[in-house]
């Protein structure tokens, strides 16, 4: 028998795509009688709207990746802030466990995102177990893993050819446009691929196959998954407030953490509620990306030719000051639709008016997406976007995604194209937003009372509290 309340120390990077996921995960673990401490940087802490909920069983810590004082988003370089994070966060983490030590706190496992594979190394010097929560889909990790295990080399090859694809275990055929970014030569994330392969050597160095847990849900990715042959995948999701999954808790409506402040939150809700049922085009890019001011244009002109509704996240730090007022569309743009620096994602996407969404892809979203039941027509940016498009577009098929024009613009006229495809009278968006209907009971039910991701979970904290 084990002990009575296990302790988890769960450390996630200080974006929000990383933070979300990695909290609510806490709050189930909480649920299952774990104690968790959700650690963040320093930088995470201080951009939040308000303080993190307070929650019976939840402690806060935090480390530091180097930018105490924090950082702008577009001008930071990345390298150099992933390298900063893994000295001062290692230097950090080490001392917060001396200081746990001396107060008698002993943690039974340190989870720790993707992008972090030096917590695992630092857990290792103490004698604490790890394990990676991978806050991706399945099929990206399945990629990095046969990339690890000698398709690298063919890939990296093969890239510079246009019409290069790639067949690998597990996944659909691969072109050059479907892989992650990390792949095509001049990509500005240097430190992405040797991070990865070190996840997958930290990993190695486990005495019995290691379990990954996967925001995702088992039966979206059984093949990707069963193809990792060295450690065993299980999906744990989908780790979105609970309204809106499992409805435990109808009150969490909303992640409670985020980086960027909410406004005009009420009123983009009752604009939704003077909307008919799926009307309303919801366009947002996550909390990175940063489009020019030319492709915003663009993305105007295509969504008033539609003459839907719509509901636009423009983050202020997504575009030059002034240059919102400044697009030559501007008062139409406020006539058909709404712009906000920031909204309640999860609440709109579950909106009965909202018909589509126009993504970047980010894992979070697509997967928020699919849950809610709302069709996609995608526009994929980095890292991992291209392929989660692509797993949209022909795996799960519940949207369409964009294609550029030579100069690497998406133009309006491409815009209204795929909005029409997806939320027209025509056959294939019918089979579309059906689709997408299918995937949002199969999504759910994973999660509720003996689905696959609640037993997966279960299992996860049987199997710590056997050990410790
Ligand atoms: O107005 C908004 C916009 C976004 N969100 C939330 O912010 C998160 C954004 O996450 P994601 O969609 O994954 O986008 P990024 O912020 O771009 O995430 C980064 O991290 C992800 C997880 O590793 C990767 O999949 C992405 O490619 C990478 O860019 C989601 O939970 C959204 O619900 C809001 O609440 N309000």
């Amino acid at each position: 028998m084990g002990m009575a309340e296990p302790k988890i120390l769960l450390i996630a990077l200080p974006a929000q795509g990383h933070i979300n996921p990695s909290l609510q995960f806490a709050k189930k673990l909480i649920s299952y009688g774990v104690h968790v401490t959700f650690m963040t940087a320093v930088s995470g802490f201080s951009r939040m709207n308000k303080t993190p909920p307070s929650i019976q069983g939840l402690s806060y810590a935090k480390f530091s990746d180097g930018y105490d004082g924090g950082y702008d988003m577009r001008t930071v370089d990345v390298n150099h802030y992933m390298t900063e994070a893994r000295r001062c966060g290692s230097q950090t983490l080490r001392d917060f466990l001396v200081e746990s030590i001396n107060n008698d706190t002993k943690f039974d496992c340190i989870v720790y995102n993707l992008m972090l594979p030096w917590v695992a190394a630092v857990a290792r010097e103490f004698h604490i177990p790890s394990t990676l929560f991978w806050n991706q889909p399945a099929s990206i990790f399945n990629i990095y893993y046969q990339s690890s295990k000698g398709y690298e080399e063919i890939i990296k090859n093969g890239v510079e050819d246009p019409s290069f694809l790639i067949e690998l275990p597990g996944l659909p055929l691969l072109s050059r446009h479907d892989l992650p970014s990390f792949y095509i030569p001049g990509n500005s994330y240097a430190f992405a691929m040797s991070t990865l392969k070190e996840h997958m050597d930290v990993l190695d160095e486990e005495i019995t196959k290691p379990k990954v847990l996967v925001n995702t849900v088992d039966a979206l990715e059984s093949e990707a998954m069963k193809a990792v042959g060295k450690y065993k995948l299980v999906g744990i999701g989908p780790l979105m407030p609970s309204a809106f999954v499992d409805g435990k808790n109808p009150n969490e409506t909303s992640f409670g953490v985020d980086l960027f402040k909410l406004s005009k939150e009420k009123e983009a809700m009752e604009w939704l509620n003077s909307k008919a049922e799926s009307s309303v085009i919801y366009v947002s890019f996550g909390s990175l990306t940063v489009l020019s001011k030319e492709q915003i244009e663009e993305l105007a002109k295509g969504l008033l030719e539609t003459e839907r509704p719509f509901l636009w996240v423009i983050r202020e730090d997504g575009i030059k000051e002034g240059e919102l007022k400044g697009l030559s569309c501007h008062e139409e743009l406020e006539k058909q639709g709404m712009i906000v620096p920031w909204s309640s994602q999860v609440e709109v996407l579950s909106h009965q008016s909202v018909g589509c969404f126009v993504t970047h892809c980010g894992w979070n979203s697509t997967f928020e997406s699919l849950v809610c039941g709302v069709p996609m027509v995608t526009f994929s940016q980095a890292s991992d976007q291209p392929t989660n498009a692509k797993l949209v577009e022909d795996v799960w098929k519940t949207g369409v995604r964009l294609t550029k024009n030579e100069e690497g613009l998406v133009e309006g006229c491409e815009i209204k194209r795929c909005l029409e495809l997806v939320m027209g009278e025509g056959e294939r968006g019918e089979k579309i937003r059906k689709n997408a209907k299918k995937l949002k009971e199969l999504t759910k039910e994973a999660a509720v009372e003996n689905g696959t991701s609640d037993k997966n979970l279960k299992d996860f904290v049987d199997e710590l509290c056997n050990s410790c």
